[in-house]
């Protein structure tokens, strides 16, 4: 990248950077080697022809548009097969991903889920069976589990699988219309099996909901099997190429050993044998939840990069009369914008690595028979999961805002950017959903406190605080992180207190819980926020690096704690002992962080390494061609490669000449 012909502002702004910027790169990717080796690989994709669109998407039809997609996605597959074998690398397919398709895989559900649940909810004897199949694509497949009728509650869901001991058999059916499955990815025309989430009949009685892998086109044809009725449920705000599709079933029979039975088991009598924890049929959300808040970490930085690349090239109005019209990074008010964007991507970036760690350990536990860390790790995916897409989703949008006019245009991919960011707020767990499950385990920590009892890492601040909650308030990064454990115990301590007042009133439990609920899920964003801010900074006081990379990376992570606080100014009034004086301090220091942050801005970004190809942005490219590069996108629309449009004879003409009579 460094002998592309530059935007003169971007040569400055990367001159007066303080820091390294490939010691960033490196420490981003986990070493010098790393960064190698991911740039070999991404060159590599890059440099596929048959992977680059000639025309740009959004002029496509939505059925040409799948089309190229399912091409591409068979070429991508092909290509990394051959690479993951030649050089033994497991790439990052995101991150190509964004630039292979602009918006999502066809794929996506198979990779992501589908080969994730045969792992994570099969026997060995299943995997043997499906895994190498599902591996090297011999059969394709998607996580079928949401239903017209039910999506969050998931033990609503209707399709059935009912079993018949006589042919060893499970029959799935869905009788109603609210029992068709509905939003799969790749559902629509790219799979040919599924992991079907039904209910399990037995003898007329209800066992729950468990997975069934079930093959639903024929491997020839890809006609759908008798019995199956699949489509695609058309156009959405984003994920336009995921493909998601419809499902239903008509006494369509799958052999007993395509129900998943690692946890709960039917033997060839009917015999229902439990699992260790019911809940673990849930295995395949929970890793994804946790994934998710990486992806948070890598939408976040793609929007970051393109606007503050855009911010330095762009120039409007002045900031004193007499002199020349400046960037408008200089504004301050746009560096209040962008530099929350840098500084979540690393916290997001930092706490994936950290709540992965721990998923791990309590996957080893519980392939140990142990099952102590298991609410712990539920609760704390679903609340980072939560909060960490919603502030995703919003620190996009405001990157496109900060982008003005431009960040409107579809070539500037902010707009399908914020597409595929802000649905991860809905799927694998709606936020309002997953914030009151983690409420559900703060409510238990807060009894167990009050009972003196010891609680788990996450949440014993709650005991600290009960034990002391009069802290003086230190305007230190580590009294911010205590402020946030504060001010979550206090909100826990409130909307405990407030369903005790409804139960006092008459009301029973889950009356009450519903009526407490709103002060339920901000316990559980402020606890969610006090994660975020202690593990983040606690990373970055850990992190090995220069200096002068250090220095900035504290003033990031610092920028994180002072922006939170000041966001949520009124919630440390309530339950912590900030004063006034010390929000305006704060204040301060946030103005100080701003004009500290801002001549690395452009290195910053650059040190996300995004090339060209997956940034996809107009505005947002290395080189800040801007105004070359919107004028260049415009010229491919199919209106300008015709001097006049039929339109013109056709209606507008004979308009004008109707107006003449
Ligand atoms: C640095 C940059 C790096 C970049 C890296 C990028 C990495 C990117 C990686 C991306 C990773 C993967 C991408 C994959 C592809 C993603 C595409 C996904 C597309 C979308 C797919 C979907 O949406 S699939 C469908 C998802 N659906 C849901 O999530 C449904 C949500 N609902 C539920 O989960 C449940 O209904 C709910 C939990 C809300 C309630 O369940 P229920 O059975 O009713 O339980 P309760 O009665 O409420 O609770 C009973 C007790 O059970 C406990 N519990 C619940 N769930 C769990 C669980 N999963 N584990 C453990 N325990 C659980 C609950 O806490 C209760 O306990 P208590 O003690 O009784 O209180
Ligand atoms: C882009 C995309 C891709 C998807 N891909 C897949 C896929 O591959 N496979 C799959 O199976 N599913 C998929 N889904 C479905 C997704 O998992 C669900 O849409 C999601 O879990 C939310 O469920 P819902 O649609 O039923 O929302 P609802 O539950 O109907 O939510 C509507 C409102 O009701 C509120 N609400 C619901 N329950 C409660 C409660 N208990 N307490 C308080 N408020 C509540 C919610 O907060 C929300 O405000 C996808 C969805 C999207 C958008």
């Amino acid at each position: 990248m460094a002998n592309v012909k530059c935007n003169p502002d971007l040569v400055r702004e990367r001159a007066k950077c303080s820091f390294d910027v490939n010691e960033l790169i490196h420490l981003i990717d986990g070493g010098e080697n790393a960064t190698k080796e991911k740039r070999h690989f991404e060159e590599t994709i890059f440099s596929v022809k048959e992977l680059q669109d000639a025309v740009p998407e959004e002029y496509l039809s939505h059925k040409d548009r799948y089309e190229n997609a399912v091409r591409k996605a068979t070429i991508l597959r092909d290509v990394c097969r051959e690479y993951m074998k030649k050089y033994n690398y497991k790439p990052n397919r995101f991150r190509v991903g964004h630039g292979v398709f602009k918006d999502v895989s066809p794929f996506l559900l198979h990779d992501g889920m589908f080969v994730a649940t045969i792992i994570g909810q099969g026997t060995p004897e299943q995997q043997a069976e499906w895994l190498p199949k599902a591996e090297n694509m011999q059969i394709i497949g998607t996580y079928a589990q949401t239903e017209l009728g039910h999506g969050s509650f998931i033990r609503g869901l209707e399709t059935r699988a009912t079993y018949d001991p006589k042919t060893e058999e499970f029959i799935l059916n869905n009788a109603t219309l609210s029992s068709f499955k509905w939003w799969p990815g790749g559902l629509g025309s790219t799979v040919n099996h599924c992991i079907v989430v039904a209910q399990l009949f037995i003898n007329g009685k209800s066992y729950g909901i468990q997975p069934f892998i079930v093959q639903i086109r024929d491997l020839n044809t890809h006609k759908p099997l008798p019995g199956v009725k699949v489509g695609e449920i058309g156009p959405k705000m984003g994920f336009q190429t995921a493909n998601n599709g419809f499902l239903g079933f008509e006494n369509f029979r799958i052999p007993r050993m395509n129900m998943l039975m690692k946890n709960a088991q039917v033997l060839k009598d009917g015999t229902f044998v439990k699992g260790m924890n019911e809940k673990l049929t849930y295995g395949t959300m929970v890793m994804v939840r946790v994934g998710i808040v990486g992806d948070c970490s890598l939408n976040t930085s793609l929007a970051a990069t393109i606007a503050v690349r855009y911010s330095a090239v762009r120039h409007q109005s002045k900031i004193k009369a007499k002199e020349p019209e400046v960037q408008i990074l200089d504004y301050v008010t746009q560096q209040h914008k962008l530099f929350i964007a840098i500084a979540s991507s690393h916290v997001f970036r930092n706490v994936y690595s950290w709540l992965s760690k721990s998923y791990l350990n309590v996957m080893k536990d519980l392939a140990q028979g142990k099952q102590d860390h298991l609410p712990e790790l539920h609760a704390t995916a679903c609340c980072l999961k939560a909060v960490c897409s919603r502030d995703a989703g919003s620190v996009v949008e405001e990157c496109r805002l900060a982008c003005g006019g431009h960040g409107y245009m579809t070539s500037s991919n902010l707009p399908l950017v914020y597409g595929f960011t802000i649905a991860t707020v809905t799927y694998e767990g709606e936020q309002t959903v997953l914030l009151l499950q983690t409420a559900r385990y703060l409510v238990k920590a807060w009894l167990a406190a009050l009972q003196g009892k010891v609680l788990a890492p996450s949440v014993s601040y709650l005991s600290d605080w009960l034990k002391n909650d009069n802290v003086r308030w230190q305007n230190t990064p580590e009294g911010i992180v205590k402020g946030f454990q504060h001010v979550a115990a206090g909100k826990v301590k409130a909307a405990y207190d407030t369903i005790q007042k409804y139960i006092k009133l008459g009301k029973d439990y889950e009356d009450a819980w519903n009526l407490a609920s709103v002060q339920l899920m901000k316990a559980s964003e402020a606890h969610s926020r006090s994660i975020l801010c202690e593990v983040s900074w606690g990373e970055v006081i850990r992190t090995s690096a220069s200096p002068n990379l250090l220095q900035v990376l504290k003033q990031l992570a610092q920028l994180y704690l002072v922006y939170w606080t000041l966001e949520t100014s009124g919630d440390f009034l309530v339950y912590s002992n900030i004063s006034k004086d010390d929000i305006a301090i704060l204040r301060e220091k946030y103005e100080e962080l701003l004009a500290a942050i801002r001549p690395n801005a452009v290195g910053l970004v650059d040190a996300f390494d995004l090339r060209d190809e997956i940034l996809h942005s107009t505005l947002g490219s290395y080189d800040g061609r801007v105004y070359e590069r919107l004028m260049e996108e415009a010229l491919k629309s199919p209106l300008n490669q015709e001097s006049v449009n039929a339109s013109f004879h056709k209606y507008l003409k004979p308009l004008m000449e109707k107006a003449k009579l």
